[in-house]
């Protein structure tokens, strides 16, 4: 479940600076950064000819290095500076490199561009004309290759600075960077590669990586493999949405406490007509339920509001999804719960918190002491202890009304089987962008738990 680590740019420079003390030369350190970075550029472009574009910093001396690494294999290789290089590594990497070094401003186009102008020292924007002179040479590169990030990204939020290409291959530099998972920046790049460079990375965030589910045990059955209640309400549709979801999820039995008939859906959904805030309780009063997932459908009026307080009176273990994120205040958040905000719902709970994305989620998790799964292209997950999943790449289809159902019932079925919050959903968000994948284009919602089985298959 565990993917590559994720590092913000002070991180890097600590990994860095351990690397040294533990004997290994600054320019030794260069020298396995562009040999990494060169030998991926030579798998995506063999030996078209090639502009190498240098800043002034370590990102620029890379490009020193890749450049004089290729010419050794053949490819016809220039390179354009922006200025002088500042740091003794890059120096000494252009020194070794010892061609010819063109203008940036001046330079013609190539077939193949590399970005080697700015990674994670990036402290401002570039300045227009600079921008103005990348986005032209690479949109003139069939090939275009951005060394650690695209220059102009900031590392640790995913924001641009100034204008910023879109580049066919980024390769990262010894960790991810959350600009490579993080919208707009993970935007900007078609192929994401990342080159090893031998440094030891805090283990606490992550990019999401594939889950190792299990089989039921030849001795379970349906309450050893988790009940989940559905707690729905004026919104028939979102409530059958999750409860088929959470279904198809790997838990042992849903039952479905909805307001009215409508809400019925396919047969192994145990289907129960609750009106009132005393039937919730009444319904929930059972303690074979392992879950209880509530907001799909669940309105947002004073009866709703009261089915809510049952709900979370009733002190089962809670995915609060949709409504009742905008009817509970962050402080009435049960300790243990999961929570599916999306920007607007993630901003009325938590305000404007500072920082990235994942910054952001993480203050959250540990505000009120419950997973979080920050939703959108790039899904942040937050568990209150500090460890953090990032998902990016999703289906770009789920964009459509009633995914976020699914995913609430996928929650809530992945807690009912694990106990454990961060894994469901881990396990779910991964899960969720899997069977969106297998529907494939154009889908609707109800397509989706129809392509768990197999999403769940492919990772026992
Ligand atoms: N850390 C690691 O483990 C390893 C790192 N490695 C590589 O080093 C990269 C980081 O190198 P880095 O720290 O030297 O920063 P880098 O991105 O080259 O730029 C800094 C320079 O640019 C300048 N500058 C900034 N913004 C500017 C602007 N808008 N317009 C103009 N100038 C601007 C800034 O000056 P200042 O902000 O002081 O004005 C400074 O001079 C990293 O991404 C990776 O590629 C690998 O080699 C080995 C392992
Ligand atoms: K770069």
């Amino acid at each position: 479940m565990t993917g590559a680590p994720i590092l913000t740019a002070a991180q890097m420079r600590a990994a860095e600076q351990a690397v040294f003390a533990s004997g290994v030369p600054d320019y030794a350190l260069m020298e396995r950064a562009g040999a990494a970075a060169a030998a991926i550029i030579w798998r995506a472009g063999g030996l078209r000819d090639m502009l190498v574009l240098c800043g002034p910093g370590n990102n620029g001396g890379d490009g020193y290095v890749i450049a004089r690494l290729l010419r050794e294999r053949g490819v016809a290789v220039r390179v354009a500076a922006l200025g002088e290089s500042r740091t003794p590594s890059s120096q000494r990497a252009r020194a070794e490199w010892g061609g010819p070094v063109e203008d940036l401003a001046t330079a013609a186009p190539a077939t193949q561009v590399v970005d080697a102008l700015f990674g994670t020292g990036l402290s401002r924007g570039l300045d227009a004309a600079v921008a103005a002179r990348l986005g032209e040479l690479t949109q003139a590169a069939s090939h275009s290759h951005a060394i650690d990030l695209p220059s102009g990204v900031e590392t640790d939020s995913g924001a641009l600075l100034s204008a910023v290409p879109r580049f066919r291959l980024c390769v990262a530099l010894g960790a991810l960077k959350p600009a490579h998972l993080l919208y707009p920046a993970a935007g900007c790049f078609d192929r994401l590669i990342y080159g090893p460079i031998g440094i030891a990375a805090p283990d606490q965030v992550h990019r999401l990586g594939p889950p190792r589910l299990m089989a039921p045990g030849v001795e379970a059955h349906k309450y050893t493999r988790g009940l989940v209640a559905v707690v729905g309400g004026a919104m028939a549709g979102a409530a059958r949405l999750a409860a088929q979801s959470a279904s198809s999820s790997g838990a042992g039995m849903v039952r479905l406490f909805a307001m009215d008939e409508a809400a019925a859906g396919p047969d192994a959904i145990i289907h129960q007509q609750v009106q009132t805030a005393a039937d919730v309780a009444i319904a929930l009063d059972d303690e074979r339920i392992a879950v209880v997932l509530v907001g799909p459908g669940l309105g947002r009026d004073a009866a709703a509001r009261d089915r809510l307080a049952a709900t979370v009176t009733a002190g089962h273990r809670l995915v609060l999804d949709a409504d009742a994120l905008t009817l509970l205040a962050a402080d009435a958040i049960p300790q243990g719960s999961i929570l599916t905000p999306h920007e607007g719902e993630f901003r009325r709970l938590f305000g404007d918190l500072p920082g990235s994305k994942i910054d952001r989620a993480r203050v959250a998790a540990a505000q009120c002491g419950a997973v979080v799964i920050y939703k959108g292209a790039d899904s942040v997950i937050a568990a209150p202890d500090g460890r953090v999943a990032v998902a990016a790449g999703a289906s770009t289809w789920l964009s459509t009304a009633g995914t976020g159902d699914v995913l609430a019932g996928l929650v809530g079925g992945r807690l009912a089987v694990t106990g454990d919050p961060f894994r469901a959903a881990s396990e779910a968000v991964w899960l969720h962008g899997d069977a969106a994948r297998r529907a494939g284009a154009a889908f609707v919602a109800d397509d989706l738990p129809d392509a768990l089985p197999a999403a769940i298959a492919a990772r026992l």
